[in-house]
């Protein structure tokens, strides 16, 4: 990003200790531009969730600013998060759909930020984010699910839901927490490129939590890299060599990584 470019998310500064004592960042500092893919990666308890969650105060950070759109979120008061939190849109590793109600019921959710608690209650949501529901979920194959529960949805299925309702939301920003953890190596790739090609259809930034070095670096345009919460590296997918990989993860061999992935699928083909 040129330096006087401004960013769409300015984390400066941010620490977080739990109150077990765990240093679970200390001092991020990450800029992402609008409508820009980054991929988070790092071993297991780097701080990956803990930098998402901080973002949009799940978490409560301990120290440092994020700044969204030039509003300081870390100051803001419990009714102005909840307003600036519609710009976020949240997709969980474990889709976090409510399994009794239907697709079309758990994608209008996503607006629950901006209609009104009875409405909501009542189910009276306005027509057009009803005929939104359904041309994103039209998009995303699923326009024929829209009335069936969501318990009887497989892995790939639910995560479209779950991308669906993030997008509901009309965000600026997708953070993303493991979308493919549990998903087969297939529907995990079909699900990042979705989230990819959404990104790039409404000009979405998205900070994306994942574990699989492959994924992350086929698909983001650029990587960063956490180890015991620092990062220690920052760039693009061409540049994750065998030394930044040692940097993140420590001493392995990482020639069977770093390998291209040979077969291109089309994500269109199937609805996981
Ligand atoms: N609620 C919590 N209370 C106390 N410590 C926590 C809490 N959540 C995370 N931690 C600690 O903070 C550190 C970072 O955890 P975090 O879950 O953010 O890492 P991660 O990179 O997302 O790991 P993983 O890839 O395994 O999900 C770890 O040492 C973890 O034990």
């Amino acid at each position: 990003m040129p330096e006087n470019a401004t960013p769409l998310l300015d984390i400066a500064g941010l620490t977080k200790r739990y109150p077990t004592g765990d240093l679970a960042l200390t001092d991020v500092s990450l800029r992402v531009p609008p409508g820009q893919v980054m991929a988070l990666i790092g071993p297991s308890g780097a701080g990956k969730s803990t930098l998402i969650r901080c973002v949009n105060r799940l978490v409560e950070p301990s120290s440092g600013t994020v700044v969204l759109a030039g509003e300081a979120l870390t100051t803001l008061s419990r009714g102005a998060l909840r307003r600036a939190r519609r710009r976020m849109g949240m997709i969980f590793q474990e889709y976090a759909l409510v399994e009794r109600l239907t697709v079309m019921e758990n994608v209008l959710s996503g607006r629950l930020g901006y209609t009104g608690f009875w409405a909501s209650w009542f189910r009276r949501f306005p027509r057009r984010d009803v005929e939104e529901a359904f041309r994103l979920l039209d998009r995303v194959g699923l326009a024929h699910m829209a009335d069936k529960r969501a318990d009887a949805l497989s892995g790939g299925q639910r995560q479209r839901v779950g991308i669906v309702r993030a997008l509901m939301q009309d965000p600026a920003l997708l953070l993303v927490d493991e979308p493919t953890a549990s998903l087969d190596p297939k529907t995990s790739r079909q699900i990042m490129r979705l989230i990819v090609e959404l990104c790039e259809e409404r000009g979405l930034a998205a900070i994306i939590n994942i574990h699989d070095v492959a994924l992350a670096q086929e698909f983001a345009r650029r990587i960063v890299g956490l180890r015991a919460g620092r990062i220690v590296f920052d760039g693009g997918p061409d540049t994750l060599d065998a030394a930044a990989l040692t940097s993140i993860y420590g001493e392995e061999d990482w020639s069977r990584t770093i390998r291209r992935l040979e077969t291109e699928e089309n994500v269109a083909e199937t609805v996981a």
